[in-house]
């Protein structure tokens, strides 16, 4: 059967739109003594988009995965179309699943993956080619201008290509009843996350059930029906879309919604010039910069902002490796990388020594290790960043949020005095972010500096200084009440000057770009 053709409605083992695809009855579910599911009875209608909004530890993923027929519950149950399915069941083939971290093999290609997931629905000859086609098709209709070739090894693509290849594999199947997205856009730029939510809403058109996992709560308001809220292993609310917003359903998580704009720093007008300068760009050029010079006070926190791929990791890159004469960095520094799945965490140790592996020697007195007092460390962090799983867990078991939580600590736990951030909030709730914003602004207070390069623009109001990049140069230094959202933006999409001569034969401004570079923000 041929992948793009999903089959007409009537030709579709599927009941009228709005009846039950999947439905889950009292499922519970434990890991050990975490009680991940307590009871969930959930329901997923066909041509309708189902929001699950929860805290990081809620059970959202899990709960993903019992309804996608890949794990099993320890009581309830899980029925496909009105029918009882045991984990693995053929009726589970048209339940697809969009993996937050994805799920691809990192050394085969975008093709060979989409063989080994959808190889069912693939011709058995010239195989390769056929995954190739279809995956190219897909993308295409997706997310156009995505910039990515079935002959490219999924290694190699950036985190927001893996994201598009993620998605187009999960929907790649003869005949899809259930699409399930989990943190589909923290990765993408706008753009990309508006192309997907227009295939969601022609999938829907067609009798195709989607279930959206974010916690961006006002997109998932903007594009479901219903919202289902999950806290603390159990669906406290279901509601229909419209008429709630994002204050209800941030309550209903438990968020203190009130906290939420706290910890803004004081307008400041630039960097003062007593504050002592810990790090700075002079006029950095080359792999992905041009001209930019950045400087940071000890004790500030100073951001990137601008569309994403505008030169902002090279600029952290920098800082963290000084290697050339343009750079001058003084301070002790720690870094949290925007990708954790290939360069945060360590998944064969437990959330302590991922967390202490870097404060480690700041604690040793004559080389020798303190385990007393390490204890204390990870204490203190698991109960300050309220790690859910505690110290002893292995990174494996805790949820997405709560390794991102681990990478944060283990960035402040050491003793650096320069922290480099590549878009750490990814996946953490708003109530976590909110206890991160303080962090931060507490270890600036304490004379540490921070620089932050977000995807999120409003984020950059809790910085006292940011320098927004656009194809690989800076075009402008807010700060104080000159950062906002707004101007954010309004800087980084502003005509580019015309390119000169030697801009163009360098390549970098001025040029058609793909989606994924452009748009971000
Ligand atoms: N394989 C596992 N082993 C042990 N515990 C697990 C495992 N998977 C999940 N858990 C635990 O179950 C709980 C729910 O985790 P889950 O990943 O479903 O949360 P989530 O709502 O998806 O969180 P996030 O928003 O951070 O992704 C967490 O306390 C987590 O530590």
């Amino acid at each position: 059967m041929h992948l793009d053709n999903i089959p007409p409605r009537e030709a579709r083992r599927r009941g009228p739109d709005g009846a039950p695809v999947v439905t889950a009855s009292g499922v519970t579910k434990t890991y050990g003594r975490t009680r991940a599911l307590t009871g969930v009875d959930l329901e997923v209608r066909a041509g309708e988009v189902l929001g699950l909004v929860g805290h990081n530890g809620a059970g959202k993923s899990t709960l993903m995965r019992v309804l996608a027929g890949l794990e099993s519950c320890d009581e309830g149950r899980v029925t496909v179309r009105g029918r009882h399915a045991a984990p693995g069941a053929a009726a589970f083939r048209g339940v697809r699943m969009a993996y937050q971290e994805t799920s691809l093999c990192p050394d085969l290609t975008v093709a060979e993956n989409i063989w080994l997931s959808s190889r069912h629905c693939l011709p058995r000859l010239r195989r390769r080619r056929a995954a190739g086609a279809a995956a190219r098709r897909r993308l295409d209709e997706m997310f156009p201008g995505h910039g990515v070739s079935p002959r490219d090894r999924v290694e190699d693509l950036t985190l927001a290509r893996r994201q598009m290849v993620e998605i187009a594999r999960a929907s790649l199947v003869d005949a899809l009843d259930l699409l399930i997205l989990d943190e589909p856009t923290e990765s993408l730029g706008p753009d990309a996350a508006r192309s997907l939510y227009d295939h969601v809403r022609s999938l829907t058109a067609r009798g195709v059930a989607v279930l959206l996992i974010s916690h961006r709560i006002g997109e998932v308001l903007s594009v479901a029906d219903r919202v289902a809220v999950l806290r603390d292993g159990a669906v406290i609310a279901e509601r229909p879309a419209a008429g709630l917003g994002e204050h209800d359903v941030l309550t209903l998580m438990g968020a203190q919604v009130a906290e939420r704009d706290a910890h803004r720093p004081a307008p400041s007008a630039g960097l003062p010039a007593d504050r002592p300068v810990v790090a700075e760009l002079r006029g950095a050029t080359g792999s992905g910069l041009r001209d930019v010079s950045v400087r940071v006070g000890a004790g500030e926190v100073v951001g990137l902002a601008g569309l994403a791929g505008q030169g902002q990791q090279d600029v952290l890159e920098r800082l963290w490796r000084p290697a050339r004469r343009d750079a001058k960095v003084r301070a002790t520094r720690a870094y949290v990388p925007g990708d954790r799945q290939r360069s945060g965490v360590l998944p064969l140790w437990s959330v302590a020594e991922n967390l202490v592996v870097t404060a480690m020697r700041g604690i040793a007195r004559r080389g020798l290790r303190r385990p007393a007092e390490e204890r204390e460390v990870v204490r203190s962090w698991v109960e300050r960043l309220a790690i859910r799983g505690g110290a002893d867990a292995a990174m494996t078991e805790l949820s997405g949020g709560n390794q991102q939580k681990v990478i944060v600590a283990r960035a402040f736990a050491s003793s650096a005095d320069l922290v480099l951030l590549d878009d750490p909030f990814r996946g953490v709730d708003v109530h976590t972010k909110t206890g991160l914003y303080r962090l931060i602004r507490e270890e600036a207070a304490r004379g540490r500096s921070v620089v932050w390069y977000s995807s999120e623009n409003a984020e950059m109001a809790h910085c006292d200084r940011v320098y927004v990049l656009r194809a690989g140069r800076v075009v402008a230094e807010l700060s104080g009440d000159e950062i906002s959202e707004e101007r954010i933006i309004a800087v980084s999409f502003a005509e580019p000057d015309p390119p000169t001569a030697a801009g163009r034969a360098q390549g970098a401004p001025g040029r058609e770009r793909p989606q994924e570079a452009r748009n971000h923000g």
